[in-house]
């Protein structure tokens, strides 16, 4: 197998849309799905790279595993379902502190997934029914500003200075693994922006960290024991 120069993870809560947005770039289709248990990757070659893309489980009982995949990341991909709040404050809640094992200089994308499912209303929304529809579609859940919000907040997490990264307005990504709206868009911003981090990645000689791309399982003895 290649081996990956730089890791791409996709972090978000269970049932968001991670495996289909995968699928749907790296297969060209939508196809069911099932929850993903621990994680899977694929890989990418961009350019001269192999960039792995790792899709996680949103689970809370795989929660441990996040910040293991994270090692290293030259970039998270957070991802909420635009019909779901909830998604997005989880992100913050509990996706955000397993970046901590990222590269120093990991970019990170947030992306609403699910847009074909709901649509931006001009009115103001009926307090007594949030989830009255809007047009012939129901009304989109989370703006595109409180997705902008949460990038800034990561930016004040992460110490960063705003004019030391990429804007939020070009961070933010809406997206519909059902019909394919801007995933590629996504996808390829991302690998083009990770370019550099490997360079500088390859620059600094191997890493100190373990990837998991790399792991065999140990050999079983007669014992029981490991080898
Ligand atoms: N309408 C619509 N449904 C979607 C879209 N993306 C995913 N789905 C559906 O949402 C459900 C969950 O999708 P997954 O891709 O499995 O979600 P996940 O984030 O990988 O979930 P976990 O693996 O449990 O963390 C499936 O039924 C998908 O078919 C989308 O863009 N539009
Ligand atoms: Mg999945």
């Amino acid at each position: 197998m290649k081996k990956p120069d730089g890791k791409v993870v996709l972090l978000g809560d269970m049932n968001v849309g991670k495996t289909s947005l995968l699928h749907r770039y790296m297969e060209r289709r939508f196809q069911e799905t099932v929850s993903t248990v621990g994680g899977a990757f694929y890989l990418k070659q961009w350019g001269p790279y192999n960039i792995s893309i790792w899709d996680t489980a949103g689970r809370e009982q795989f929660h441990g595993l996040g910040s293991m995949y994270c090692r290293g990341a030259a970039a998270v991909i957070l991802t909420y379902d635009v019909n779901s709040l909830q998604s997005l404050t989880e992100l913050e809640e509990r996706f955000l502190a397993l970046t901590d094992s990222a590269s120093a200089d990991c970019i990170f994308a947030i992306v609403g997934n699910k847009v074909d499912l709901s649509e931006d209303c001009t009115s103001p929304p009926d307090e007594n029914r949030p989830g009255a529809s809007c047009g012939s579609k129901v009304r989109k859940q989370v703006r595109a500003e409180d997705a902008i919000a949460l990038y800034k907040k990561i930016l004040k997490y992460k110490m960063l200075d705003e004019k030391d990264v990429p804007a939020a307005e070009k961070m933010c990504f809406e997206t519909s693994a059902k019909t394919g709206y801007k995933v590629d868009y996504l996808f390829e911003t991302v690998f083009d922006m990770v370019v550099p981090i490997i360079v500088r990645q390859k620059a600094e000689g191997p890493s100190q960290t373990v990837d998991i791309t790399d792991y065999k399982p140990a050999k079983r003895t007669k014992s029981g024991c490991c080898a």
